[in-house]
């Protein structure tokens, strides 16, 4: 999964330093890797507690959304459902906990060998502890947001599957520039931690129909992992946040 190297590139995409802290990692699940990945996300996505409609406070959010370990929602965690069918929050899986903190020990290696700031946080695997599951259908984008609703500074790893996007990395000042947009495409990490944990981020737009055909996968799957700080089972509604 560690691959490095896209059968498929002419000429293969480097490790990037986006912003301190921040790492693009293409090509870093081989084609099984994203078939396995995406067979999995197929499941969770299953009722009950699966794929729904987030509502926010901007309004109906485009992409879909389906969490694992705990369950997301504006703007807190919890362990049910709470938004949706109400259902019990399916379990995260401690392979996807290694996954990401093999993706954060390739992306601190980069920015050692780039004498930059890393993600931080040096996690063991066993800490990351939840999921969140982005479909973007055609047409499908997520605005400008900071990661805010976990109680820890553990790095954030973004695996990305099927169509490209658009990937806006901006600051922790605001919403606004300086800002560095990157193409994510199927197979690619995105590491965000130490200066970087609390950025906001963006997808404007994706890249229909240039996901590999051999995924069968229409639209884009994105899933972040996180590491949530929370112990909510003293903490049975949520706890807050400020997204
Ligand atoms: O889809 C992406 O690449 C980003 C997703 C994201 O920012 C999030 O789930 O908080
Ligand atoms: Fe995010």
């Amino acid at each position: 999964m560690d691959g490095g190297h896209h059968d498929e590139e002419l000429f293969p995409r480097e490790p990037a330093l986006v912003a301190p802290g921040a790492v693009h990692l293409p090509a870093h699940l081989d084609p099984a890797s994203q078939a396995e990945l995406l067979s999995a996300c197929r499941g969770w996505a299953l009722p009950p507690a699966g794929l729904r409609t987030v509502r926010t406070r901007g309004g109906v959010m485009s992409v879909r959304q389906v969490g694992l370990g705990l369950h997301w929602y504006p703007y807190a965690y919890a362990r049910t459902a709470v938004d949706g069918d109400g259902a019990p929050v399916k379990p995260f899986p401690g392979w996807l906990g290694e996954w990401a903190h093999a993706a954060v020990l390739a992306a601190a290696r980069a920015a050692a060998d780039a004498a930059a700031p890393g993600p931080g946080g040096a996690t063991a695997s066993g800490a990351y502890d939840v999921a969140l599951v982005n479909f973007y259908a055609e047409g499908a984008r997520m605005g400008m947001h900071r990661d805010m609703e976990e109680r820890s500074p553990a790095p954030v790893v973004s695996f990305s599957l099927g169509d490209a996007c658009v990937f806006r990395f901006g600051n922790t000042e605001g919403r606004g520039r300086p800002w560095r947009d990157t193409e994510l495409r199927s197979g690619d990490a995105f590491v965000f931690g130490g200066p970087a944990r609390l950025a906001y981020h963006a997808v404007p737009r994706t890249l229909p129909g240039t996901g590999p055909g051999r995924l069968g996968l229409r639209g884009r799957v994105n899933v972040t992992v996180r590491v949530s700080g929370l112990d909510l089972a003293n903490e049975p509604g949520a706890a807050p946040g400020g997204r």
